[in-house]
């Protein structure tokens, strides 16, 4: 399998001294859902910033597909990594929709027939197909994060980042563009990056979870580090609604099946609980528990 990224003990310090990156290293495969976690300041943005060569490591510690990324010309640095902000407005500064995806193709010098097929692939892939005219700003904020998505789309690139995909998006447009990540994935094999503070939506976004402060804690899959809850709390991170449920059920002496958190409960006796497939939401239904019982795990149920 080739390797997409290569990072090599990488280190980072800004000019004022903040460190930012610590002896980082880390293989990501091409075809890879990863998930990158961390609190505030631990590093995501600045490590993205290497991986698109926007920041240049002072060593050949960074490697795209094989190639040292401080060496590639910008056009091939993005037609290798796409990079989407995690706000749309940063992104999406041109008058119209179909400029803002035009720009990335035309500046790689493409001609105008080829600029247009991939306008049109794009906006069809995000599903904004009709909003070429539509100026930015007048657009909901769903449709913005999917046509910053599309600006970057228009790019062909084989790794696609995205930082922060689905923080401020209702349930719909949530459910809507984790569904779009994940076939960008599936059907096209583009290596998908996300950093995320949503911890409920990383195991639909990735199979492979990193956790980054300064340094990588660890890596491994959404069970493992979502299971540890010493390596959650020291890194200033939470579980996932739906592994503090296995918890509560635990402490109730039901067994809860751990290979995939979905497909989770072992029938406990006093509630049927069923889960959003979309792992927003937990629901706990009355069964034949009273309601006492109920009221017991919904109190101690931390939100
Ligand atoms: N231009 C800069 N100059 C100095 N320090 C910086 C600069 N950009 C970021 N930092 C610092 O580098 C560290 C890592 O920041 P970075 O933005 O990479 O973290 P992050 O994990 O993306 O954070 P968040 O989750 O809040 O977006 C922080 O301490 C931050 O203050």
């Amino acid at each position: 399998m080739k390797e997409a990224v290569t990072i090599r003990n990488l280190n980072h310090h800004y000019p004022d001294g903040t460190v930012s990156l610590e002896d980082v290293s880390l293989t990501i495969n091409e075809g890879e859902r990863l998930a990158i976690i961390g609190q505030n300041g631990a590093g995501k943005t600045t490590l993205f910033l290497h991986l698109n060569g926007s920041i240049k490591s002072t060593e050949d510690n960074v490697l795209i597909f094989g190639e040292n990324v401080r060496y590639m010309p910008i056009e091939k640095r993005i037609e290798k990594v796409g990079v989407v902000f995690a706000d749309p407005d940063d992104q999406l500064f041109m008058p119209t929709i179909y400029d803002d995806v035009a720009f990335g193709p035309t500046n790689m010098g493409l001609p105008h027939d080829e600029v247009e097929r991939r306008v049109r692939n794009a906006l069809e892939t995000v599903g904004l197909i009709g909003f070429e005219d539509r100026v930015p700003h007048h657009m909901s904020y769903g449709e913005k994060k999917r046509a910053a998505l599309a600006a970057v789309l228009s790019m062909e690139p084989r790794i696609l980042i995205l930082d922060e995909p689905t923080a401020n998006l209702d349930p719909k447009n949530r459910s809507i563009l984790i569904s779009l990540i994940n076939r960008l994935n599936k059907e096209k094999g583009i290596t998908t990056i996300v950093a995320m503070h949503d911890v409920n939506a990383v195991s639909h976004l990735a199979d492979r979870v990193v956790v980054l402060n300064t340094t990588i804690v660890a890596d491994g899959d959404a069970h493992t580090i979502f299971s540890d809850g010493e390596l959650l709390k020291a890194n200033n991170l939470e579980a996932p609604e739906i592994y503090k449920l296995f918890r509560i059920l635990d402490c109730y002496g039901y067994t809860c099946c751990h290979q995939h958190p979905l497909s989770a409960i072992d029938a406990p006796p006093a509630f049927d609980a069923s889960l959003d497939a979309n792992g927003g939401s937990i629901h706990l239904r009355k069964n034949n528990s009273t309601a006492d019982e109920v009221q017991k795990v919904m109190d101690t149920f931390e939100y």
